[in-house]
């Protein structure tokens, strides 16, 4: 073994890019914008999870449209296939046919061949087979926030039918007990996001995917 043979181009490179990191975040935290995405190049669909509220539909849309690829909110496209809303088919039909729809449409999103950012719903990891299938086709965010700031963004919320609660925040901290793993299971990422903004979250996805996201 050559033990004593160093590739300089390589150590050169290394240290670059650490460089380069370290600007990146001291900008990020010194609340600099940067409307201008590196040339970032999707090679699988990206796929954002975290619980109701974190911002996987709002966060999703800004990196899509930053990187100039298909935005898909998991959410649309079920409404789309059962012709209401979420709300109601929970009332009509229940969880559990939410949950296998919700399966089936996700599936179905995850095997197209053109890539795109797809926000999920918060739910979406309860099956093992749809975290297998976010895990095989995508590169996974989780959006980690805290259940008292979700509750508080969500205050005037009456469209998420788990949160149609006397207490949402307890209902948000018991969704949080249950579903924190199976998103650290499921993630290649954790962006916490709480006491950010939206549009910092977003950067701040940006910026670790652009500098160093591939699968
Ligand atoms: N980081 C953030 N800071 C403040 N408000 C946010 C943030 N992310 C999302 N929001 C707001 O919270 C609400 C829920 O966001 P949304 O993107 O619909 O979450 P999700 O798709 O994860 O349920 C929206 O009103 C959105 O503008
Ligand atoms: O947490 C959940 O189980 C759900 C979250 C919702 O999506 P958002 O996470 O976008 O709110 C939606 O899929 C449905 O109401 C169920
Ligand atoms: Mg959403």
């Amino acid at each position: 073994m050559e033990k004593d043979c160093i590739d300089i181009d390589a150590v050169l490179f290394y240290c670059s890019m650490t460089r380069l990191r370290q600007s990146y975040a001291l900008m990020m935290n010194a609340g600099c914008r940067l409307d201008g995405a590196m040339n970032f190049v999707m090679d699988s669909h990206i796929a954002l999870v975290g619980l109701p509220g974190s911002g996987k539909s709002t966060i999703g849309r800004y990196l899509a449209r930053r990187w100039s690829v298909p935005f898909v909110d998991v959410d649309v496209a079920i409404e789309e296939q059962i012709q209401c809303s979420i709300r109601e088919f929970f009332a009509k039909e229940g969880e559990d046919r939410f949950r296998e729809v919700e399966q089936d449409v996700l599936a179905q999103l995850l095997k197209k061949p053109e890539k795109m950012v797809i926000a999920t719903g918060g739910g979406a990891v309860l099956k093992p087979e749809n975290r297998a299938q976010l895990a095989r086709h995508s590169l996974v965010v989780y959006l980690s926030a805290s259940p008292h700031e979700i509750a508080r963004r969500l205050q005037k919320d009456t469209q998420r039918p788990l949160l149609q609660v006397g207490n949402p925040l307890q209902r948000l901290q018991e969704l949080h007990g249950i579903r924190d793993p199976l998103y650290k299971e499921v993630a290649d990422f954790v962006v916490a996001g709480s006491g950010l903004s939206a549009t910092q979250v977003a950067q701040r996805v940006a910026m670790q995917l652009e500098l160093g996201a591939s699968r």
